[in-house]
């Protein structure tokens, strides 16, 4: 049994008051006290289609080069597998990521506006976009805020998280579609939730890492999943 000012502690909503007859105090009082579920969505490769939106300015910005068709991407890294296509790709696709406009006229990933928008609604879950902006910082983060207020709403630019590290930022879920999350926390609390993109769909997973393979699969289900495991295990 959690004791009451745990409860708070972690997040739980006083459902309702009222004591039926019948049943404890205390059992009354567990029964009201509802856990929170705290979720954090990726940006680029999640909800906004970064390497849809890089390979259409790559293409009309440098037309001469080679490209890679987004169905043979391969590793998180684009600068890495153009930089191995042919040496000095690096730079020119840095600079599509760099400039003006690039984050801001990102498309939406098919879905995840509708998806996103529904979480929030949910009873009882917390939505947070969580998204690693770059270090040339002239044009990213703002256009990253007018982005979510752009597809989102205004009211979502409360819910933005901007970290270069994912692993200190405190969740039950976090969705997003790098493979490889570290940072300085070794043991991040959420659980991470591989979204299928085209550079990692081949990625045969380490269990028990999970997939959302598309916003049109259940993800509410995946929500309600950890939601019970969360509620059995007592946290
Ligand atoms: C593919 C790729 C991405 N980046 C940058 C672009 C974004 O700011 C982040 C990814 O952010 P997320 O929150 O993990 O989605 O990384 C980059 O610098 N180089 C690349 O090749
Ligand atoms: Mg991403
Ligand atoms: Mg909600």
């Amino acid at each position: 049994m959690i004791s009451a000012p745990n409860l708070l502690r972690r997040g739980c909503s006083l459902a309702t008051t009222g004591l039926r007859r019948g049943t404890t105090a205390a059992n009354s009082f567990s029964a009201a006290m509802t856990r929170r579920l705290r979720v954090l969505v990726d940006m680029d490769g999640v909800l906004a289609d970064f390497e849809g939106g890089f390979l259409k300015k790559y293409q009309s910005r440098y037309p001469g080069e080679p490209f890679i068709e987004l169905e043979d991407r391969r590793g998180f890294w684009v600068s890495e597998q153009y930089e191995n296509r042919k040496p000095g790709l690096r730079e020119k696709a840095i600079s599509i990521w760099e400039a003006k406009d690039f984050f801001l006229d990102l498309d939406p990933i098919e879905g995840a506006v509708e998806a996103v928008k529904e979480m929030a609604r949910l009873s009882n879950t917390d939505v947070f976009i969580c998204t690693s902006p770059i270090k040339r910082y002239e044009y990213c983060p703002y256009e990253k805020y007018a982005w979510v207020e752009k597809h989102l709403g205004h009211e979502f630019l409360e819910q933005i998280v901007l970290t270069r590290d994912k692993t200190v930022v405190s969740a039950d879920l976090l969705i997003d579609d790098r493979p490889d999350i570290t940072g300085a926390e070794l043991n991040p609390t959420w659980e991470h939730i591989l979204f299928t993109a085209c550079h990692n769909k081949q990625l045969l997973l380490p269990l028990p890492t999970r997939r959302l393979p598309s916003w049109n699969h259940d993800w509410k289900g995946i929500l309600e999943r950890k939601r019970s495991e969360l509620n059995s295990s007592g946290q």
